[in-house]
């Protein structure tokens, strides 16, 4: 695997003198092609800071981010981004949103209409792409959203508690989708949650973030079979590594 992401001394600081907010870093940290790391850590600790650094749409105070190798100064477009608050337009169907991501890139979406079939299909939505936002649940809005920030075929994914908002059971559905489909098309996956299980279950690492100013605690390479179903989710192996990444935390005085 060779390094798509490098990051060097990034650093964030908000704001300037008494009034300054050191929010992140220094962080030193790379990130494989094809590799699912998810950042886990207290609310506060800048996952979020660090995740629009990547893309380019936050100036980093101090060090440098590489993506693909280039430099980032600005904001990327081939990645594909999906926060816990989706931006889907209302006035768009599903297939309009999803198509919508094209246009922006110059993409004729008539020359992408099997992929887009075939992106529906994986997350279940082939029957409600002429539905409106308003007319779906929340975890099928986010699972359009899945679409919207997969169509153009990104190498680099940034995904920003895409469920957090969403019920245990809607949640334990989408992952199992979001994990097939990471491991057909192995896109490059930065995942930011608060939940524990969840990481485990999806990523190949672990970064455990501190509380903020955030800094990496500890990478844990997740050694698990895919896909992750129940009975991985139940092995002791697993077990083992919910608890290894409670321990950081609970010395933290996290939880
Ligand atoms: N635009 C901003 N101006 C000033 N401070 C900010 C700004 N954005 C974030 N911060 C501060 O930076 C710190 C990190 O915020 P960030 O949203 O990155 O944390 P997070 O780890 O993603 O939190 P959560 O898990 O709650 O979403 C927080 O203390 C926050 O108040």
């Amino acid at each position: 695997m060779s390094t798509l992401i490098d990051l060097a001394g990034v650093t964030k600081v908000f704001g300037s003198g008494a009034g300054a907010v050191h929010a992140f870093g220094p962080v030193d940290m790379t990130i494989e092609d094809g590799e699912f790391i998810s950042l886990l850590g207290p609310s506060g600790c800048g996952k979020s800071t660090l995740m629009l650094m990547i893309a380019g749409l936050l100036s980093i105070t101090k060090g440098e981010i590489t993506l693909a190798d280039r430099k980032v100064t600005g904001p990327q477009t081939d990645i594909g981004i999906m926060f816990q608050d989706n931006t889907l337009v209302p006035w768009r169907t599903v297939r309009g949103n999803i198509d919508l991501q094209l246009e922006m890139r110059g993409i004729d979406p008539a020359s992408r209409e099997d992929d887009v079939e075939e992106l529906l299909r994986s997350v279940h939505l082939q029957d409600f792409q002429e539905r409106f936002p308003h007319e779906l649940s929340g975890g099928m809005q986010q699972r359009a959203a899945f679409c919207q920030a997969m169509v153009h075929k990104p190498k680099t994914m940034l995904l920003d508690e895409p469920l957090g908002k969403l019920d245990a059971m809607t949640r334990e559905n989408i992952r199992k989708d979001l994990q097939s489909l990471w491991m057909q098309k192995r896109p490059t996956v930065v995942f930011v949650t608060h939940s524990i299980e969840e990481a485990i279950q999806l990523s190949t690492r672990v970064a455990v973030i501190t509380p903020r100013p955030g800094r990496i605690e500890r990478i844990i390479d997740i050694d698990l079979p895919f896909p992750r179903d129940f009975d991985v989710k139940s092995s002791p192996e697993f077990t083992a590594y919910v608890r290894e990444t409670q321990e950081i935390f609970r010395n933290y005085g996290v939880i």
